[in-house]
């Protein structure tokens, strides 16, 4: 392990490959001092505190696949073999040590406040192995941090490392041909007997990650009545309660303020979008609708990232605004429920890479427009609107799927719009939502549990908190 000792205002370059030496210093601190060549490597050199003289002993080191590393006053540089630098604030880097001392390894949590890292925090000596970079730190107490390439990678910011796998990875944007080869799996991989616990958890993750890719997924063999359809949404992940209840059934019996519980044809919406936090999942099982004599009640699937992916190539400026101005959204036709979040939200939400997270989108929710717009943006939101309609409409982008008992429907509600076609007869639905935060929880959960991982993964306390 290379060790080398710097002392504050000095830049320091570990070299991967021994095409230099470097040019060792002594010095007082807040100085440079004369260079010392020195080219053994000095196993006696110890991370000096900034009151102390500090040696840089350095020698040719084997060509390796780590970084270069140099730190300054304020901020540690990391070179990578491919050719790329990046720049990290070393307040940013005390921060996210992940000692005992700063964070708890079994709750996961951060222990060290802001107010405990000193204003200039640096770092007074660097070592790099293949382990990762090491830090000891100009605190008062002697403090180490360990940082692993990988975290180094995927935290980067200045400038961020692309190339580091996202939350798009596996999605796959489908239009009306997805009815071919719908995603589906099948009741009984997941309702399983107790010694197969971990066979079934295996099928919920292959359903979830098949709503993560598609925004959609059937189960199919599924008994065809509530207490079986509430017992499989329950083995998948918690079911979030709002004013319509938990677990609900309904019909066209008018029993909520809302066109749901009519006949009427619903066009493609996404659910709850007068949810400060719209529901995560949208799951339906039809379990009845005898038909003939009834009619209709067919259901419609809409890729809202699809459509959204075609507007931003076709009318950018429509998607940029649909992507900026905030439509309020509401649930009023129910008794004693008057539903606004405070915060109105864009119909398109992006995350801190810009990619497309959620798509709001539900035409008979939407509230008054225009409050705190111009003129200009009025009339364009409306003309982006009736675009993203047009795309939503299309024969090329409809999905049209006639549901039955026996199939339960999953859809990502934050993605994949649904709807359906009026219908006459006695029509019983049921199903439930689960919240974004609790799907996307379980399918990591699972995912860490169950799949293979890679040993460039992050470990453990690393892993969290992306
Ligand atoms: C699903 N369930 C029938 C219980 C409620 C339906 C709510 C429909 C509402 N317009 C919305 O888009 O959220
Ligand atoms: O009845 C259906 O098939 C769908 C109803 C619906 O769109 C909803 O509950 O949001």
């Amino acid at each position: 392990m290379m060790r080398i000792t710097i002392r504050p205002f000095q830049e320091v370059r570990l070299l991967a490959r021994p095409s230099r030496i470097l040019r060792p210093f002594s010095s007082a601190a807040r100085t440079l001092g004369t260079a010392e060549t020195d080219t053994s490597v000095s196993s006696s050199s110890t991370a000096s505190s900034s009151s102390r003289i500090g040696r840089i002993s350095e020698s040719l080191i084997r060509p390796s696949p780590t970084p270069h590393v140099s730190a300054t006053e304020d901020k540690t540089t990391v070179s990578w073999p491919d050719g790329r630098t990046t720049t990290f604030d070393n307040y940013f880097l005390f921060d996210h040590c992940r000692c005992p001392k700063c964070f708890h390894s079994k709750t996961k949590q951060r222990l060290k406040e802001l107010n405990q890292i000193p204003d200039d925090i640096r770092p007074v000596a660097v070592e790099v192995d293949n382990s990762g970079v090491h830090l000891s730190w100009s605190t008062s107490e002697e403090h180490k941090s360990t940082f692993p390439f990988e975290f180094l990678r995927r935290s980067a910011y200045d400038p961020p490392l692309s190339s580091y796998r996202d939350a798009t990875e596996g999605r796959v944007l489908w239009n009306s041909k997805i009815a071919q080869s719908p995603p589906s799996v099948v009741y009984e991989d997941i309702i399983r007997s107790d010694d197969e616990a971990l066979k079934s958890e295996r099928a919920i993750l292959k359903l979830l990650n098949r709503v993560h890719d598609f925004g959609f997924c059937f189960v199919n063999n599924v008994p065809a009545t509530p207490e079986k359809t509430q017992e499989l949404i329950e083995k998948i992940a918690p079911i979030r309660h709002t004013h319509y209840g938990g677990f609900w059934e309904f019909t066209a019996d008018q029993s909520h303020g809302d066109l749901a519980y009519s006949n009427e044809g619903l066009p493609c919406h996404t659910d709850t979008t007068y949810f400060t936090d719209p529901a995560g999942l949208q799951i339906f099982h039809l379990l009845s609708h005898p038909s003939p004599p009834g009619t209709g009640g067919t259901t419609l699937l809409v890729d809202g990232f699809y459509t959204a992916s075609l507007l931003s190539t076709l009318y950018p400026t429509s998607y940029s605004l649909l992507s900026r101005l905030r439509i309020p959204a509401h649930a009023s036709g129910t008794e004693g429920t008057m539903l606004r979040p405070p915060l109105s939200q864009p119909a398109f939400r992006h995350d801190e890479k810009g990619q497309l997270t959620q798509v709001r989108w539900n035409n008979e929710d939407r509230g008054v427009l225009g409050q705190g717009w111009s003129a200009e943006e009025v009339k364009g939101w409306y003309q982006a609107a009736r675009r993203y309609d047009e795309l939503n409409k299309s024969e090329d982008a409809e999905y049209w799927v006639q549901l039955g008992p026996g199939t339960m429907l999953v859809i990502d509600n934050w993605r994949v719009m649904h709807g359906r076609s009026a219908f006459t007869g006695a029509r019983q639905m049921c199903g439930a939502y689960v919240g974004a935060d609790d799907w996307s929880s379980r399918r990591t959960a699972l995912t860490k549990k169950h799949e293979i991982r890679k040993k460039s993964i992050l470990d453990d306390d690393w892993s969290v908190g992306w």
